[in-house]
């Protein structure tokens, strides 16, 4: 497989009020295409603005950023990238398939073009027959499917996703969870997944990529080795009880003494 992102010897430090915030050093990192990568760390450590750069949010202040072997800003520009956050962000004075269709109406795609593309998303996202409702009108999980829908408008290579499920209930969190891997495998598109949840970033991925803080650096790579299609049987597997006590342990290993409680 190909790799759709390459990150070699990346650095970025914040500078606030004189004071130097070193958030990432030498992150060197390969995501092949189609894989499901999650990055997971304690709060600070960097997984948001590793995200920015990947999203060309950001620029680092060395090292490089390569998109299927194109620069991050080509990649923008080509709209490579679908993104959506922790707040689905939707315009309540827009209907739900109007929120859908304001990338491609502001890139200036026709009004039958967006309308036929916004009702195959939504669909996608199994929300066919909320086209006309108010944001308000949806629960949490529902908004935040049409935020996903939103950032496929442009059929995306890569997305990038910011807790996208951190503000939801769990039983909410599960079936997104679910959705967001039929999603992902009826699109093909790479995503990148920002979680602090050690049994979703096991669930989703195809590798959970552990990050330790100050500065940021990737402290370990675990592929996670379960089949899919993964379902709810798949939480209560040996196999995946194993790979989260893995995961959990990599995470403890870089929590520092006072976090970790020992
Ligand atoms: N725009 C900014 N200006 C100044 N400092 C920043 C900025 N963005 C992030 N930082 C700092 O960089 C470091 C990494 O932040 P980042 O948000 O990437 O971490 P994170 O792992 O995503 O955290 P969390 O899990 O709490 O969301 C932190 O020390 C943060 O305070």
């Amino acid at each position: 497989m190909a790799n759709a992102i390459s990150i070699t010897n990346a650095s970025k430090t914040f500078h606030v009020s004189g004071q130097a915030i070193p958030a990432l050093a030498d992150i060197n990192l390969d995501i092949e295409e189609g894989a499901f990568v999650s990055l997971l760390g304690p709060s600070g450590c960097g997984k948001s603005t590793l995200l920015r750069l990947i999203g060309d949010l950001l620029d680092p202040d060395e090292g490089a950023v390569e998109i299927f072997g194109k620069s991050a800003k080509t990649s923008r520009r080509d709209r490579d990238y679908g993104m959506v956050f922790q707040q689905p962000g939707l315009m309540d004075w827009r209907t739900i398939q109007q929120n859908v269709e304001l990338p491609l109406q502001v890139a200036g795609v026709s009004a039958q073009k967006r309308a036929s593309k916004a009702r195959e998303l939504l669909e996608l996202v199994r929300l066919d027959g909320f086209e006309n409702h108010r944001p308000r009108q949806l629960s949490g999980g529902m908004q935040q499917r049409a935020a996903i829908a939103r950032a496929l408008s442009f059929e995306p290579k890569i997305l990038l996703m910011d807790e996208p499920l951190g503000a939801l209930d769990e039983m909410n969190r599960e079936y997104l969870q679910r959705e967001l891997l039929r999603i992902w495998r009826e699109t093909g598109t790479t995503i990148v997944f920002v979680t602090h949840s050690v049994s979703e970033a096991t669930f989703l991925s195809t590798e959970v990529v552990v990050m330790s803080p100050r500065p940021g650096r990737i402290a370990t790579r675990i592929p996670i080795d379960l089949p899919y299609p993964r379902v709810d049987d798949t939480r209560s597997s040996e196999a995946f009880h194993d790979a989260e006590t893995h995961v959990r342990e990599a995470l403890h290993s870089v929590l520092e003494p006072t976090v970790a409680g020992v």
